[in-house]
């Protein structure tokens, strides 16, 4: 067997997700270390040693000034180089939620090593933002993928999971954006309605609950060009046994829930 790839899970002051993530990617086979941000800051070269860095989900530094905005400076001001080393290796990022507003609001999607650093006076065309209803909102919302070649969607055609934010709609400045990303096979999920088999990319925005924030598009997730890192909104951590879904009894599920698979294709990339 091969060695278990070491899993960065990097957590700040307000995270909250980093203990279920963390054993979301031991349970598929993973050896996961939670360090902190501040831990990190005085030895950033320790980063090197792992294959995934997973940003996970919560309120670090209390969301102030912006979700992921206090966390994302820290990575472009002090973690710049690391960070660089980590994109242009064969490695994997993931950010989940306020993982995901982080990697967005450093710029580290969605181009990806590309574009890492950004410039200090680089435009930026996307954002993560308020909810178009203004509140914190928490529910199981549907899924489709439409970046199969993201390396933590594989074998995922649609997945069910629960989302819980605050500042999760994306917006763009423009939607050629988004003619740039689908060519880039970078827009990953999408939110679609329960039961629908086929999921298509359309400007028209899914009403609420189908599309809970009002994402342009309604996008879920993103992914880089390479198909290495990956943002999204959801929670994959809050779905690992079937008996964390609402209506497990109702749909008689049972075993493993749907989440689990984005951390074991993770896991499997490096088998
Ligand atoms: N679950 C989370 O990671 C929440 C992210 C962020 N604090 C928000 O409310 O938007």
């Amino acid at each position: 067997m091969s060695t278990p790839p070491k899993v960065c899970v990097l957590r700040a002051p307000g995270t909250n997700c980093d203990i279920e993530t963390a054993h979301a990617f031991d349970l598929c086979g993973a050896e996961s270390t939670r360090i902190h941000l501040l831990k990190l800051l005085e030895n950033p070269s320790q980063l090197n040693e792992y294959q995934i860095l997973c940003l996970p989900g919560g309120f670090s530094y209390g969301d102030d000034v912006g979700a992921g905005v206090i966390f994302a400076s820290h990575l472009q001001g002090q973690l710049a180089e690391v960070i660089g080393n980590f994109l242009a290796a064969d490695k994997l990022v993931l950010g989940i939620c306020n993982g995901f507003q982080v990697l967005l609001k450093a710029g580290i999607l969605p181009g990806g090593a590309a574009d890492w650093p950004p410039k200090p006076d680089q435009d930026r065309n996307a954002t993560l933002t308020w909810n178009t209803n203004g509140k914190y909102t928490s529910l199981w919302v549907n899924l489709g993928v439409l970046a199969p070649q993201n390396v933590f969607l594989k074998d995922i055609d649609q997945i069910e999971l629960p989302i819980a934010h605050a500042e999760g709609r994306i917006a763009v400045s423009d939607d050629s954006i988004i003619t740039d990303w689908q060519a880039n096979q970078q827009i990953a999920m999408c939110y679609r309605e329960a039961g629908d088999t086929e999921t298509t990319l359309q400007q028209e925005i899914l009403p609420y609950p189908i599309n809970p924030n009002g994402s342009a598009y309604n996008i879920a997730a993103l992914s880089d060009p390479s198909g290495r890192v990956l943002g999204l909104m959801p929670h994959p951590e809050r779905f690992l046994f079937a008996t964390q879904h609402p209506q497990w009894t109702r749909l008689g599920l049972e075993g493993e829930g749907a989440g689990m698979q984005l951390f074991r294709n993770a896991v499997n990339y490096f088998e």
